[in-house]
Parts: structure tokens; C-alpha cells; sequence
């Protein structure tokens, strides 16, 4: 396994929706020239080379962020309750309007007795993924506090905040618009995305990891483009359009650790 070192973020450059917003991502204009769509992936390949942007998913224990990694990155669901020990970590291959794009996504430990592990992992995050058990309602109370505490170790304003609230599954339609409703006022509140899934059928798992990965990556594309010595300005790059790089993405999966 070779362990690549997270890229810090300085800020966030897209305007972060306050719940979901099914339209973000990147995409060179239709109207460009053949040369002018050749000459952007070129020095986008060039800045942006093979670029990991960090996701760490804090959460109570047993609310279920190994199952949603594991659902996503192994496609694999597991009954049986492990604590996650410290922390683990995988990494998922992306291509994005033909660029190679990384996640490595950190699995930590909810138990109080690992948390001082767990907390030496959050710096460098790009993405904070806080996660709830829909069935557990002090699960939710509680994402606060872990987001505080990864919020601690990373630059202000730097990081894409996700709330995620899991086993979906096993609400009735009613209690999950209930829960849905209070999930959104937490999501207001902290500044973050919300998304409901289920790890067990995979409801949303994969759509919730590709508008991370869309979001990660657009981010990084933009501050490589104003790094860029005046070539293309960042209007000209990025427009929004969620159905395309869903459509795009290809994940090419693999596990470490
Ligand atoms: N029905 C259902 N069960 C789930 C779901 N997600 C997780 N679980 C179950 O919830 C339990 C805890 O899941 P984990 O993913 O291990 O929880 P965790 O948050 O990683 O726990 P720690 O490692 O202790 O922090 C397991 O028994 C899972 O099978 C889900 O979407 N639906």
C-alpha cells in the first residue's frame, strides 16, 4: 500500500449549498474549440496530476461509516457490528471529464477510547463527512460535536461539510420524513449537505460519494486554474452540471489497508 500524504486546503471556492443541490460539478464549455478543450485538460492533467482530496467520516459509534465505505468501496454490507479500531482508510479512483481523481476516505473509530487516535487523522481533510443514525436521534444531537472537533484541526471555511444520515431502511416513510426534516435543520445549522442512505440496499450510497467526489474535485481544479499564470479564468472553466459527471465518472476501485 503506498500511503500519499493528504493536500491541505486553503479555502472553499465554490458557493456551498445549504442542503442538497443535485447541481455541482465540472465541465469544459460546448462552445470551446477542439483546441481550446485539448489545451484545458492538458494543463488541468499538469496541475492537477493524480490528486487525492482527503474525506474523513467522524459519527457516533455504530451509527454505520464502515458500512457506507464499505458499501461504496467494496460494494459489500456487513450485519455484524466491528468497531472500528483507530482508524482505517481506502481509496477510490475517479476519472473526471477525462482527469484521474482520487479519494481517500478515512474510516474512524466512534468509541470514546479511540478517539484521541482518530482525531490525529482529521488535519488535512477536505471533506467532513458527519454521520447519523436515522433510527437513533441523539446520534444526530451529537454530529455537532464531532464536527467541531474535526472543524479544530483544519483551516476555518476549509473544508466541504456532508451530514449523512444511514439505515434508512429500517424507517417507515413516516419516520424518515420526520427524521429527514429535523436532519435538515441540523444541516442548516452546521453549514452542510444532507443526504439520507441505506449501506444495506445502497439507497444514495453511490450518488452521495460522486457528489463528493464531484464537489472535491471541482474545488481542486478551480484553485489549479488560479494558480495558472493568467491562461483561463475560472469562469471559463467550471460550469454546473451534476447529470453530466455522474455520467462521467468512472470509478476505478481500489482498497488499501
Ligand atoms: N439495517 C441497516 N444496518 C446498518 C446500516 N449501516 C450500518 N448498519 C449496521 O449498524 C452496525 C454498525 O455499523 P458500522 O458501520 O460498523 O458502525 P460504525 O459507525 O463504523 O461503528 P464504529 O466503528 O464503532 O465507529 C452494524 O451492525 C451494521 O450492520 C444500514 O444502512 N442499514
Amino acid at each position: 500500500m503506498q500511503f500519499i500524504p493528504p493536500v491541505s486546503k486553503n479555502r472553499i471556492v465554490s458557493t456551498f449549498p445549504k442542503c442538497y443541490n443535485p447541481q455541482a460539478c465540472l465541465q469544459m464549455k460546448e462552445d470551446w474549440s477542439a483546441e481550446a478543450k485539448l489545451a484545458f485538460k492538458d494543463r488541468a492533467t499538469r496541475q492537477h496530476g493524480s490528486k487525492m482530496s482527503k474525506v474523513v467520516v467522524v459519527g457516533d459509534l455504530n451509527v454505520g461509516k464502515t458500512c457506507l465505505i464499505n458499501r461504496f468501496c467494496k460494494d459489500v454490507f456487513d450485519r455484524d457490528y466491528k468497531a472500528t479500531i483507530g482508524v482505517d482508510f481506502e481509496i477510490v479512483r475517479f476519472e473526471l471529464s477525462g482527469l484521474p481523481f482520487s479519494l481517500q476516505i478515512w474510516d474512524t473509530a466512534g468509541q470514546e477510547k479511540f478517539k484521541c487516535i482518530a482525531a490525529a487523522y482529521y488535519r488535512g481533510a477536505q471533506v467532513i463527512v458527519a454521520v447519523f443514525d436515522m433510527t437513533d436521534i441523539k446520534t444526530l444531537e451529537h454530529t455537532k460535536q464531532w464536527l467541531i472537533e474535526a472543524l479544530n484541526e483544519n483551516e476555518p471555511n476549509s473544508c466541504f461539510i456532508f451530514l449523512v444520515g444511514t439505515k434508512r431502511d429500517l424507517m417507515s416513510p413516516e419516520e424518515c420524513r420526520r427524521t429527514e426534516r429535523d436532519a435538515v435543520k441540523m444541516a442548516e445549522e452546521i453549514n452542510a449537505e444532507f443526504w439520507s442512505v441505506s449501506s444495506k440496499t445502497g439507497e444514495n450510497v453511490q450518488q452521495f460519494f460522486f457528489r463528493v467526489a464531484a464537489l472535491a474535485f471541482e474545488d481542486s481544479v478551480v484553485k489549479g486554474a488560479e494558480l495558472c499564470s493568467g491562461t483561463a479564468r475560472i469562469g471559463d472553466v467550471i460550469k454546473v452540471d451534476h447529470t453530466s459527471v455522474r455520467s462521467e465518472v468512472k470509478a476505478e476501485r481500489k482498497s488499501c489497508c
